[in-house]
Formats: structure tokens, sequence, C-alpha cells
């Protein structure tokens, strides 16, 4: 099985897939910088004028609420609905989710266009099952664990990949679900991992038509072994985000297969 993830990662940098993101202010550069590190091409795009046409070039799409407004809303629900008629993949990373009414009122409308894949932290996860009454912002509250019943609700009710991000990475499908537990701490003192992993998980799904569970797994496989790669090298947050790209540009076949930590249950693949 660790061959066939690295088989996505060379063919993310194979493929170069166009990924458009409609995502928040704060991780555009980082995001940008993290899909050219593992070999795709990014593009940010939210005009009413233009979402249409760049979702028909794009392999896949992130929708990212980080910094919503009611103008991005909309340009979201275009750019979706282009998604959904072409089938071509997309992503919902429901930053913040629970932190306001706002948030939770878009997502439960940006829930009805049937996500590909939703990735967020526990407490998001669990706001968006509405399983939770609040969270801090955009940190988790919560662990992995605490946010299994609200994966399975969300994949049964809207048919999606489900990735609960932390500590310990827990993807579920209808058939069963993983976890992977690299990482390093030290990520999250570094602003916009998660949606880089939401990011990561648009490029791998834009290699593929139908393996959309293994692309997320391959994707947050990477993530973590590049964080923790990364980590042994720096001594703090600054150094973690360059080592962290430049890992995700070099790493090799032995590292990612050595270091992959993964528990498959009820099925898994
Ligand atoms: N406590 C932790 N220990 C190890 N790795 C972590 C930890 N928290 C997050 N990570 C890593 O950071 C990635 C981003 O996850 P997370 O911090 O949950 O996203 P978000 O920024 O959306 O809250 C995870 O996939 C994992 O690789
Ligand atoms: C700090 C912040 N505020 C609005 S979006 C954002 C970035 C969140 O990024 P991540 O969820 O990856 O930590
Ligand atoms: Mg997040």
């Amino acid at each position: 099985m660790e061959q066939q993830l690295w088989n996505s990662v060379l063919a993310v940098r194979e493929k170069s897939p166009l990924v458009h993101s409609i995502t928040n202010y704060v991780v555009m550069n980082n995001t940008a910088n993290a899909l050219l590190a593992v070999g795709a091409s990014p593009v940010m795009a939210h005009a009413y004028s233009e979402v249409h046409d760049m979702v028909a070039i794009a392999g896949a799409l992130i929708i990212n609420i980080g910094t919503l407004d009611e103008y991005w809303v909309e340009s979201m629900k275009l750019a979706i609905s282009q998604a959904n008629t072409l089938g071509k993949p997309w992503l919902l990373d429901p930053v913040g989710a629970g932190a306001t009414p706002y948030r939770n009122k878009v997502l439960q409308e940006l829930l009805e266009y049937q996500p590909t894949v939703i990735r967020g932290n526990a407490s998001e996860i669990m706001a968006l099952a509405s399983m939770s009454a609040g969270t801090k912002g955009v940190d988790s509250t919560n662990h992995t664990d605490e946010a299994l019943d609200a994966a399975i609700q969300l994949n049964q009710a809207h048919g999606s990949v489900v990735c609960v991000s932390g500590a310990t990475d827990l993807i579920v499908q209808e058939k069963g679900c993983l976890t992977l537990t690299n990482g390093d701490k030290l990520m999250t003192r570094v602003t916009g991992m998660g949606c880089t992993a939401s990011a990561l998980i648009g490029a791998f799904c834009a290699t593929t038509t139908t393996h959309y569970f293994e692309a997320t797994v391959a994707a947050m496989a990477l993530m973590g072994i590049a964080g923790e790669i990364a980590a042994e090298k720096s001594p703090g947050p600054g150094s973690l985000q360059l080592h962290f790209l430049d890992t995700l540009y070099q790493i090799n076949k032995d590292e990612f297969v050595q270091r992959v930590k993964l528990e498959e249950y009820n099925g898994g693949f």
C-alpha cells in the first residue's frame, strides 16, 4: 500500500494538475507555494465573471471559507456548481466552523452541493456535523477520535470522503477508515498547515477520476511525513515553514515509504 501511495505522489509530479482555490487571505501564499513544491500548479480566482471558466480548465477546486464574505460565498457556489456539472472533484475546508452563526449557515448551504472531500480539524468536523456547540476559532480544541462519529455522519449524509486532521489524521469513506500518525506538534505553530493539507488533497484528487479516498490518504501521508522531516531540522516555526516546502519538493520514495505510519480498520482501502 505504501508503494500505491507513493505512486500518487509521482502522479502529481508527472501530471502537474491545475488546482483552483477560492481560499482565505491568510494562506494564499503558503498554499500556492506548497502546490508548486509538490509539482502541481495553483491558481486563486473568485470573480463572478471568471470562476466558471477557471473551473473548466482546472483539475480540482478547493473551497476554503477562512475569510469568507457575501461576495465570495456566491463565487464559491458558482464555482462548485460548475465543478459538479463537469464532474470535477471539489474539497470543502470548513475553517472556523462553529465559531460564528454566519460560518455555520454558509457551511450548511455549501454541504448541499455534496463535496467530494471534506477536510477539517476535529472541532471543525464536529461543528459541521452539528455535534458541538462551538470552537475557539480556527484551531482545534478537540482530539481526532472525538470527531469519529461526526466524520461518519458527514460521509453518510453527503457521500464525501471525510478527513479529520490533527496529531492523528483520520480518513473516512463508506467502506471503512484509516488513520495516519505522522506529523509533528510544531506544525500547529505555523498558520495554514490545515489549509495546505486541503490544497494538497485537491492536487492529488485531480490526478484520478474515482479514487478520492486513496488520493486523500496519499496527500495526508505526504503532509505529515514532510512535516516531521522538516521539524527535525527546525528550531522553530519560521524554519519549519522553509524546511517543509523544501521537503515536499525533495522527498524520495525511501523516505516516504519508511516513514508512513498507517493503520486501517473497518475495511480501510
Ligand atoms: N499535535 C500534532 N502532532 C503532530 N502533527 C500534527 C499535530 N497537529 C497537527 N499536525 C499535523 O498538521 C496537519 C494539519 O492539521 P491541523 O493542525 O489539524 O489543521 P488546521 O490547521 O486546519 O487546524 C495534520 O495533518 C498533521 O500532519
Ligand atoms: C488564522 C486564520 N484566520 C482566518 S483563516 C486563517 C488561517 C487558518 O489556517 P489553518 O486552518 O490551516 O490553520
Ligand atoms: Mg483549518
